[in-house]
C-alpha cells in the first residue's frame, strides 16, 4: 500500500469498513474532514492523509505518502501506538520542525482477526481546539442564562418572549408576584403593561379573588372618582338607587390595576394616596370608612419623576407606588421576540378564523427591523390585517398594513440579494446563520469582505451577528 489508489482500495475494503458505511465513498468523508488525518500502516508508512493535513500543516499530500512516519516526525505518538496497541488520546503535541501546536488522538486499526493493520491520528491545531470549547461555553452560558419558555411561570404563560433582559423581566414579576409590595410598571404605549398586571395577579396569593382594572387617562375627574370609590344614593343627579360601588371596594382580597396613573388628577391624587397609606376611604357623599385589602399594581407609559418636577405628579404618591419598579422595554429593544410574538398571533388569529397560515423566515427577519412605534399591540395588528388579506395558505408581505407594507417593500431588496448569494434556504435561520459563519471563515474574519460576499448591508450584517449571537 505504497500509493493512494491502493489506500483508497485499502480504505474502502470490507476488511476497513463497518457494514453500515459499506455504500458510502469513505475516502469522501475522510476529505471532507475539518480535522487532519493521516494513516499509518502497520510498519509505520504513511498510506493516507486528507485534505486537512496540507491546510494545518502545510506540507503537500503526496510528500509525505509512501514515507515512514519515522521521517516525517520522528516522535509521533502513532509510531508508540502501533506497538502497544493502545490509543493515546486528547494529546497535546508540538511540533518543532513547523512551530505548530496540536491536539492529537492516536488509535491503532485493527482487521476481523484483531491484528494491527495500521493506525491513524486525528488532529487539529490546538487553537482551534480552544476556539472548540469556547463555542461550547457559549452554548452553556446559553443553556444556564436563559430560562426557557416552560420554565417561566404558569401565570406568564402567555406573555410571549424569547429576550435575555425581557425573561430577566419576568422572572422579576413573578418574584415580585409573590410579595404583597405596589408595582410600578412603566414602558411605552402597548409593550405590555396590562399583561404584567394581570400575570402578577394571578401569579400571586390573590389569584384566586378579583383583578379589577381602571384606566385613570379615560375618565373625566368627577367620574374617575365616582368609578374608583363608588358613591351614596343621591350624592348627585343620575346616582344609582342603593349607591354604588366602586372600583376600590370591588377589588376586596385582590389586586386594583390603575393604568395611566400619569394622567390622574392632582386631586384624585391626594384621595388614592390615602387609600395606599391608610387601606380606607369614604364612598363620594358617604360618612363610613371602607377598610379595604388590596394589593395595587399601577402603569404609566409617561416619566412620572418629570412630572413630579413638573407639579403635575405628586411626590409621595410617586414613591409610594415605585416600590418595584418594572420597566418593559419597547419591541424594537428586543426584536429577536418579533418572530415568538407573530407566530404566537398568527396561532390566535387561526383560532378566530379559522385560517392556517405560514409566514416565510424572510418577512419575519423583516419586521424585525421595523420600529414599531406601537409596539407588540401595533404587531398583534398587523398580523391579523396580514392574515385578513393574505390569499392561499402563507402570508403575504403585501397583506401588511400600509406603512409596515413600505418598510417590508425597501427591506425585500435587501433581502433578495442576501437570498441569492446565499441560496434558496435562506428562509431556514439555522443556514442563513452557518452562511454568515462560513463567510466570516473563508474571508478571514474580515467583516467588510464578508458583507460584500454575502450581499447584505452593513446593518443587516450586524442585527444577523446580534441575532445568532456570532462573536466576532
Ligand atoms: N409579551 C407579550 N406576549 C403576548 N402578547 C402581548 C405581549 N405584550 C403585549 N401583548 C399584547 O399586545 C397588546 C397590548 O398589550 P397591553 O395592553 O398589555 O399593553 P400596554 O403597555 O398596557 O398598553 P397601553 O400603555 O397602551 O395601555 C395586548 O393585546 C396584549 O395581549
Amino acid at each position: 500500500m505504497r500509493n493512494n489508489e491502493t489506500v483508497m482500495n485499502y480504505l474502502n475494503s470490507n476488511e476497513f469498513q463497518p457494514p453500515i458505511t459499506s455504500n458510502f465513498p469513505l475516502a469522501q468523508v475522510l476529505s471532507s474532514m475539518q480535522d487532519g488525518v493521516v494513516v499509518v500502516d502497520k510498519e509505520g508508512t504513511i498510506v493516507y492523509a486528507n485534505p486537512s493535513y496540507t491546510r494545518i500543516l502545510g506540507v503537500p499530500v503526496n510528500r509525505v505518502i509512501g514515507r515512514h512516519m519515522r521521517n516525517v516526525e520522528r516522535d509521533a505518538r502513532i509510531l508508540t501506538v502501533l506497538k502497544t496497541g493502545r490509543a493515546i488520546l486528547q494529546e497535546p503535541i508540538f511540533l518543532k520542525s513547523l512551530g505548530v501546536e496540536l491536539v492529537a488522538d492516536a488509535t491503532p486499526l485493527y482487521n476481523k482477526q484483531g491484528e494491527i493493520i495500521g493506525g491513524v491520528t486525528i488532529f487539529k491545531k490546538s487553537g482551534e481546539v480552544v476556539q472548540f470549547y469556547e463555542a461550547l461555553r457559549r452554548l452553556e452560558v446559553v443553556k444556564t442564562e436563559q430560562p426557557t419558555y416552560q420554565e417561566r411561570d404558569e401565570a406568564f404563560s402567555h406573555v410571549v418572549g424569547e429576550d435575555k433582559n425581557f425573561l430577566d423581566l419576568i422572572h422579576r414579576a413573578a418574584q415580585a408576584a409573590k410579595s404583597p409590595a405596589t408595582v410600578l410598571l412603566s414602558g411605552e404605549s402597548g409593550v405590555g403593561k396590562e399583561i404584567f398586571a394581570e400575570a402578577i395577579h394571578k401569579c400571586s396569593e390573590r389569584a384566586d379573588k378579583p383583578f379589577v382594572k381602571i384606566n385613570c387617562a379615560a375618565l373625566p375627574d368627577s367620574i374617575l372618582e365616582s368609578e374608583l370609590f363608588g358613591y351614596e344614593e343621591g350624592t348627585f343627579t343620575g346616582a344609582k338607587r342603593g349607591g354604588k360601588c366602586g372600583k376600590i371596594e370591588a377589588a376586596q382580597g385582590g389586586t386594583l390595576f390603575l393604568d395611566e396613573i400619569g394622567d390622574m388628577s392632582l386631586n384624585a391624587q391626594t384621595k388614592v394616596l390615602r387609600v395606599l397609606q391608610e387601606r380606607e376611604f369614604e364612598r363620594l357623599g358617604g360618612h363610613q370608612t371602607i377598610r379595604v385589602n388590596i394589593r395595587v399594581i399601577a402603569a404609566t407609559n409617561q416619566d412620572l419623576k418629570l412630572l413630579v418636577k413638573k407639579g403635575k405628579f405628586r411626590e409621595d404618591l410617586f414613591y409610594r407606588i415605585n416600590v418595584i419598579p418594572l420597566n418593559i422595554p419597547a419591541l424594537r429593544e428586543r426584536r429577536q421576540d418579533t418572530g415568538p410574538l407573530v407566530r404566537y398571533f398568527l396561532h390566535q388569529c387561526e383560532q378566530v378564523y379559522g385560517k392556517k397560515l405560514t409566514i416565510d423566515e424572510s418577512i419575519i427577519t423583516n419586521l424585525e427591523s421595523y420600529h414599531w412605534p406601537g409596539n407588540v399591540r401595533q404587531l398583534r395588528n398587523a398580523v391579523e390585517h396580514a392574515v385578513v388579506f393574505s390569499k392561499g395558505s402563507s402570508i403575504r408581505f403585501d397583506a401588511f398594513p400600509e406603512e409596515i407594507k413600505e418598510h417590508l417593500e425597501a427591506d425585500m431588496g435587501e433581502a433578495h440579494s442576501l437570498r441569492e448569494e446565499m441560496g434558496d434556504n435562506v428562509s431556514d435561520t439555522t443556514s442563513e446563520c452557518e452562511k454568515i459563519l462560513e463567510a466570516l471563515k473563508q474571508t478571514n474574519y474580515n467583516r467588510s469582505k464578508a458583507i460584500e460576499l454575502l450581499g447584505i448591508s452593513r446593518r443587516t450584517f450586524y442585527q444577523r451577528i446580534k441575532k445568532y449571537g456570532i462573536s466576532l
